[in-house]
């Protein structure tokens, strides 16, 4: 298995948030982790992403424990937090830039995936403008644009579509599901029911404890527990 999430469990002060936590994900899988506010999602992803680090247990990815890899680690993982990371003054494309040099590229090779970039969060005709005068969905695409400019191979994304249209959650996902077809495991969590059905694997966190993994229709009933059920509506 591509990423290892081994017994993990978390507190802040003398509160549980993540009680070990167990989960394996393939390579080139599209993961969905469902649960309701405070379940404990943003804390996990930030802990496989070596934001933050676990009380016990560990996470391995590619059989390595991403705490020790540290900077290696990293090279290998986008993350994509809820909080945007963009320069508003500057256009899309001079914030790609800034953080492109931020993980190393240069030159050519920055430019190319640039321009690669731009495509696959289909920005390329907006690229130009100043982010101040992009929607909150353009916004949010240029986040995953910079967390995909080193070519991760785990792209970790906390409520990538939180706060955006329908059109721009579309976009998202369509470009989440290219980018998993490129063999780029996927770990996410969504608000929405039709993003969570788009996974090919959902995990159920109910107070810090996972307590389901599987398919979307395996664990269907769980996710109308969580209240995902009326959402497809909106
Ligand atoms: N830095 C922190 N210090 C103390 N408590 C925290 C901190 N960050 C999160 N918590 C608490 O830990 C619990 C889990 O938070 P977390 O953000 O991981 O949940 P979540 O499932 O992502 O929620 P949401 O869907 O609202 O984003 C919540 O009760 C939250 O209030």
């Amino acid at each position: 298995m591509f990423v290892n999430i081994r017994n993990v469990s978390k507190r802040y002060g003398k509160k549980q948030v993540l009680q070990e936590v167990n989960l394996e994900i393939a390579e080139g899988e599209m993961f969905g982790v469902a649960g309701h506010n405070g379940a404990g999602k943003s804390t996990l992803l930030s802990i496989v992403a070596a934001v933050m680090k676990p009380n016990s247990g560990e996470v391995l990815i590619g059989g390595q424990s991403v705490h020790v890899l540290g900077s290696q680690a990293k090279q290998q993982i986008g993350y994509v937090p809820q909080e945007l990371a963009l320069y508003p003054s500057l256009r899309g494309i001079d914030n790609l830039a800034f953080w492109g040099r931020m993980y190393g590229l240069r030159g050519k090779e920055l430019a190319q995936r640039m321009d690669e970039v731009a495509e696959i969060i289909h920005l390329r005709d907006r690229i130009r403008e100043r982010v101040e005068a992009y929607s909150g969905g353009m916004k949010r695409r240029l986040n995953l644009g910079v967390a995909l400019l080193h070519r991760p191979k785990l792209l970790i994304l906390d409520e990538p579509t939180a706060g955006v249209d329908v059109g721009s959650r579309k976009h998202i996902l369509k470009a989440l599901k290219e980018i998993s077809e490129r063999r780029c495991t996927i770990l996410y969590t969504s608000h929405h029911l039709e993003e969570m059905k788009a996974c090919d694997r959902i995990g159920v966190l109910k107070s810090g404890r996972l307590v389901a993994v599987g398919t979307p229709q395996e664990v269907q009933h769980e996710l109308e527990g969580e209240q995902y059920g009326d959402e497809e509506k909106e």
